[in-house]
């Protein structure tokens, strides 16, 4: 068994979904490896490998596979969609199966080949609710009382989701810091900027928590189009143009399907002197 204070090697995947980048590793049937360190040693993309979020695979006993996440700062991501496609890819490809049941901190996730190579999971049912987000204290989540009039959506983790005239020009390194910690979230949060082109087609940039921007963000884009079909901005089913490309949103009955490409980029080892220096 291997555990984070061992002087063994270790392998790694790099995996992206529309340059949202992971490093992946897969620890079934062994011990956890990734600790608060470990996380921030390989998300220095100076001094590491660099990502934007870390996910460990783990033996399930109640699906396929269990996932947790990490930001690059170290802290822990109760979801992340686009890694969760990645790892379906990934898990699929080896299994010879056709879909993929798991298990993360939000609850059971499904996903499953979509048409074109292309990877969609059900991100389960949106929490609208201020104690669910979670929010500090009981407040509208249609209109949070934030100058922009954001919408407050929870998808495993918080998300603060304003609606812009042009996205584009919207200073996301300037304002996404700022409403990341608001104290009105107790647990910090991502923040979207949407524009709406029509019913069907949003523009969306992203702040990601504990991150930064990032050229695509899978649950962001759940809860931004959660929050579009509540204001009666959009239908139930939207195209997403964010930074790293596009990707297809589907508010169901069972929940917030996300359908987009993955790409598996390498494999590598860390070394012995990396992870004895953390
Ligand atoms: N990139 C991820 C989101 C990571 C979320 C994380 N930044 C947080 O909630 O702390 C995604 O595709 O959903």
């Amino acid at each position: 068994m291997r555990d984070s204070s061992s002087s063994e090697s270790l392998t790694f995947m790099k995996m992206h979904g529309l340059g949202n980048d992971f490093v992946i590793l897969d620890s079934r049937g062994r011990d956890a490896v990734v600790t608060e360190a470990l996380a921030r040693g390989l998300g220095d993309r100076h001094r590491g490998v660099g990502f934007d979020q870390l996910a460990e695979i783990r033996s399930s006993d109640s699906a396929d596979i269990d996932l947790d996440f990490w930001n690059s700062d170290g802290s822990r991501a109760g979801a992340c969609g686009n890694a969760t496609r990645c790892v379906a890819q990934y898990m699929m490809d080896q299994l010879g199966q056709d879909s993929l049941t798991i298990r993360t901190t939000r609850g059971l996730l499904h996903a499953e080949r979509a048409e074109g190579g292309l990877v969609a999971v059900n991100m389960g049912h949106p929490q609208l609710g201020w104690a669910e987000v979670p929010l500090a204290r009981d407040v509208d989540t249609l209109h949070l009382p934030l100058a922009g009039d954001p919408v407050a959506v929870g998808m495993g983790n918080p998300h603060c989701v304003f609606f812009v005239d042009s996205a584009e020009s919207v200073d996301v390194a300037g304002l996404g810091p700022r409403f990341e910690k608001d104290p009105l979230f107790p647990e910090a949060t991502n923040v979207e900027f949407a524009e709406v082109r029509n019913e069907g087609e949003i523009r969306m940039r992203v702040w990601e928590r504990g991150t930064g921007i990032t050229l695509a963000c899978g649950s962001g884009a759940c809860a931004t189009a959660v929050a579009a079909h509540r204001r009666g901005l959009t239908g139930r089913t939207v195209r997403m143009e964010v930074d790293g490309g596009w990707l297809m949103l589907d508010w169901r009955e069972d929940g917030v399907w996300m359908t987009g490409p993955t790409a598996h980029v390498f494999d590598a080892t860390l070394s012995r002197a990396f992870l004895e220096a953390l």
